[in-house]
């Protein structure tokens, strides 16, 4: 454990999810504002990149309005106690991201992969203790792998130097149970070896009650973002997941009524939107469809003239992973072409 006083340590990621959800608008100042409230909050970890991770401002992804590395430096000089973690995914980022990020200060690497890629992240987690980072694994889409599965995959980032192995609910997907099946085959796994981590998605509104279970089940890191700041429904809501772990006894270090505060006066106000519990996001829930995908598929329906909640429908049947949003417009054209064909009968 990270310390005595604390049952499991919560990063924020409204810095990074959120930027999904924002398109990857953040200001300075709106960095400066979240990380001065949150860590006087007591959040522990609050991560801070361009949604897709380092090296994501690009025009598949989405181009940032202020650079990532920018916004890192402003978050490390905002925080007194919080630690400032960053995202990658390799391919998306390269390993001087990694450098750059540390140079500017921040303390935790976050090294991505789709769940059945361990193995690409094998270089980064070595460069990243090398230059003596903290170091934490994401396996995305967790609820397309089965716990035993996972649980191998896990077992690679762990020998590679991760720290802390996430099961990743990029889909918001997983359903009680099975998050707790998931933490507890990677626990059984990695032993001592490393932590196991939860991070949940809202759409099918049950980020606070997977987020229990996988404390339950022995994970020590779970990830939210206040105001459920993040892709698709959003992320498990800080706020809440707080006041329930107080109600439970679980010791978070954070304070409910400042989070409370921090979530309706000063993360809400740099939010374009709530992020809301709606037909898209229910149906990226349903269908197993990476939260990510939520503004592309909105731009992309609107752009072709189609129905956006179709378009996240095949993606669900296409087992479409993160890194593939241009196949959404593929998805486009071929639902124009079965109207086409239609209309000419
Ligand atoms: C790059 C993704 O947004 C990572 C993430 O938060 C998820 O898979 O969920
Ligand atoms: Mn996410």
């Amino acid at each position: 454990m990270f310390s005595e006083d604390l049952d499991v340590r919560i990063t924020d990621s409204s810095l990074r999810d959120g930027s999904h959800a924002k398109r990857h608008q953040f200001t300075a100042a709106e960095v400066e504002a979240v990380v001065t409230a949150l860590d006087a909050a007591g959040v522990p970890v609050i991560e801070v990149t361009h949604g897709d991770g380092l090296g994501g401002s690009s025009f598949t992804y989405g181009f940032s309005h202020t650079p990532e590395q920018e916004l890192i430096k402003v978050a490390v000089a905002s925080a007194r106690a919080s630690k400032i973690a960053f995202l990658m995914l390799p391919g998306v980022g390269l390993k001087d991201d990694i450098l750059a990020a540390a140079d500017n200060g921040a303390s935790i690497c976050r090294i991505a992969t789709h769940c059945t890629e361990a193995d690409i992240s094998v270089q980064h987690f070595g460069l990243a203790r090398e230059r003596g980072l903290e170091t934490v694994g994401f396996l995305m889409m967790a609820h397309s792998s089965p716990p035993e599965a996972l649980a191998k995959q896990g077992r690679i980032m762990a020998d590679a130097g991760c720290q802390c192995v996430y099961v990743v609910d990029s889909a918001g997907a997983l359903v009680l149970d099975q998050v707790g099946d998931r933490v507890a085959a990677l626990v059984a796994e990695l032993g001592d070896d490393a932590q196991v981590g939860f991070h949940g998605h809202e759409n099918l509104g049950l980020g606070v009650a997977n987020s229990v279970l996988a404390a339950r089940a022995g994970a020590t890191q779970i990830d939210g973002s206040t105001r459920r700041f993040g892709a698709g429904a959003g992320n498990t809501p800080v706020e809440a997941f707080v006041g329930v772990c107080d109600k439970l006894g679980i010791r978070t270090g954070v304070d409910f009524f400042a989070i409370v505060d921090a979530a309706e006066d000063v993360v809400r106000p740099t939010m374009p939107d709530e992020c809301l519990l709606d037909r898209m996001a229910l149906i990226m829930g349903y269908a197993g469809v990476y939260s990510s995908f939520l503004k592309h598929a909105y731009t992309i329906a609107s752009r072709y003239g189609v129905s956006g909640a179709e378009i996240l429908v095949k993606a669900g049947e296409r087992r479409l992973v993160g890194g593939q949003e241009d196949q959404l417009i593929d998805i486009a054209l071929s639902l124009v072409s079965d109207r086409d064909r239609v209309g000419d009968r």
